[in-house]
């Protein structure tokens, strides 16, 4: 029996309520698979400050650090957002995606067939759409400096090493390579100066990867793309803040934010968080979509754990339990029965069961 060693950090709002439906899915597809997996929890987050005056304690950094594998749920909200800017949940997070090092965040945006009619969007649209952000996760305009506001003007700087649109360039190149050969990396190089740097590094590092296609997008035009035409994209590669921003528009293909997982990888460690939030107008309400989180829990298992049948497993536990009909309110649709996070949870758990 492998033993592994899981860091869960809930976190704030809906955070918590997501873990919690992960941990019992995490316990249930351990054994499965021989895996003897102890799952640690850590406060994180806003949760963190009120506990200990620290949003990211020592103590929580160091157990990250020594686990295989962090699963995140999410961290904010209107308690701490009056806190001074650097003092905040949400810098608490950036600072912890730093100290491990996890500069590609990886965001697949999959359509569940059953989730076809979910969407606003028509659904000969997003139907078969399957595509993935790569997004900068430790570098740009969230850490660049100088940064800050006076009485006057507030300033942020725009700011990429060569190392570091070299290294993502790789990872969304290769990730290509094992999908659909093709590469969008979107930039803002009409105007910026960091984007048309952006884009010679990333038109150098494609020399080495001729069996992939790869165009340039501008980020204003590639945001509309994503809702007129999604199934043109194979693999978007791109800057931390138009990744955020990209990626949060694809959970609207998808049916919710509340869809979509994430991977944030480094060369030593990972952590697996849902791209959404901590939903504070549906947080402690059990409303929360479980889903995202879910499917984060495949791509750990995938991905860290070098598990694909596990991760496979989830995600057809996932279809099974939409098939029937089971939709939390985020992706509820005419007919379907409507589902709390602890029934969907408890749909996931029987699906587990039956689908292998
Ligand atoms: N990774 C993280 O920890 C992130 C934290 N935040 C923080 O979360 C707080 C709230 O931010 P918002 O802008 O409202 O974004 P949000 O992602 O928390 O919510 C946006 C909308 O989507 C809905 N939603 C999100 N996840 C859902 C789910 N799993 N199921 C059903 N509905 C869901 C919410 O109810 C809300 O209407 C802020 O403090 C923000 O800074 C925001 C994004 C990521
Ligand atoms: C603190 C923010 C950068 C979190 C967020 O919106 C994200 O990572 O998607
Ligand atoms: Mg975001």
């Amino acid at each position: 029996m492998r033993s592994i060693k899981i860091v869960s950090l809930p976190g704030d709002g809906i955070g918590q309520e997501v873990v919690a439906s992960a941990v019992q899915v995490i316990e249930k597809v351990a054994p499965k698979f021989d895996l003897e997996i102890s799952i640690e929890e850590h406060l994180f987050g806003g949760c963190s400050y009120d506990a200990h005056g620290e949003m990211l304690t020592e103590e929580t950094l160091a157990a990250c650090k020594n686990a295989d594998a962090v699963l995140l749920g999410a961290v904010g909200g209107p308690k701490w957002e009056n806190l001074p800017h650097n003092k905040k949940p949400e810098a608490a997070l950036l600072k912890l995606r730093k100290e491990l090092g996890l500069y590609a965040n990886i965001r697949p945006a999959k359509v569940f067939d059953a989730l076809a009619d979910a969407s606003s969007l028509k659904k000969d649209i997003i139907q078969g759409t399957d595509f993935v952000v790569v997004r900068e996760l430790t570098g740009g305009i969230y850490f660049g400096q100088p940064r800050g506001y006076d009485e006057e003007k507030g300033w942020n700087t725009m700011v990429y090493e060569k190392y570091e649109v070299e290294r993502i360039a790789r990872q969304a190149f290769e990730l290509a390579r094992k999908r659909g050969k093709k590469v969008t990396s979107i930039d803002k190089a009409n105007v910026l100066e960091v984007s048309q740097f952006w884009r010679q590094i990333v038109h150098e590092v494609h020399k080495d990867y001729q069996d992939v296609v790869l165009n340039d997008m501008y980020v204003d035009n590639a945001a509309m793309q994503v809702v007129r035409n999604p199934k043109q994209f194979d693999v978007i590669v791109t800057s931390n803040l138009f990744g955020d921003i990209i990626s949060d528009i694809s959970g609207m293909i998808t049916g919710s934010l509340g869809m979509l997982p994430s991977a944030s990888l480094g060369d030593k460690y990972a952590l697996y968080e849902p791209i959404h939030g901590s939903a504070p107008d549906i947080a402690g309400q059990n409303k929360a979509n479980p889903l995202a989180t879910l499917a984060s829990v495949a791509m750990m298992f995938e991905n860290t754990l070098d598990l694909p049948e596990a991760g496979k497993l989830i995600y057809s536990a996932i279809e099974d339990t939409l098939s029937k009909g089971y939709r939390t309110g985020d992706i509820k649709s005419e007919g379907c029965k409507l589902a709390s996070t602890t029934e969907m949870t408890e749909q996931i758990l029987t699906s587990l069961d039956a689908v292998k």
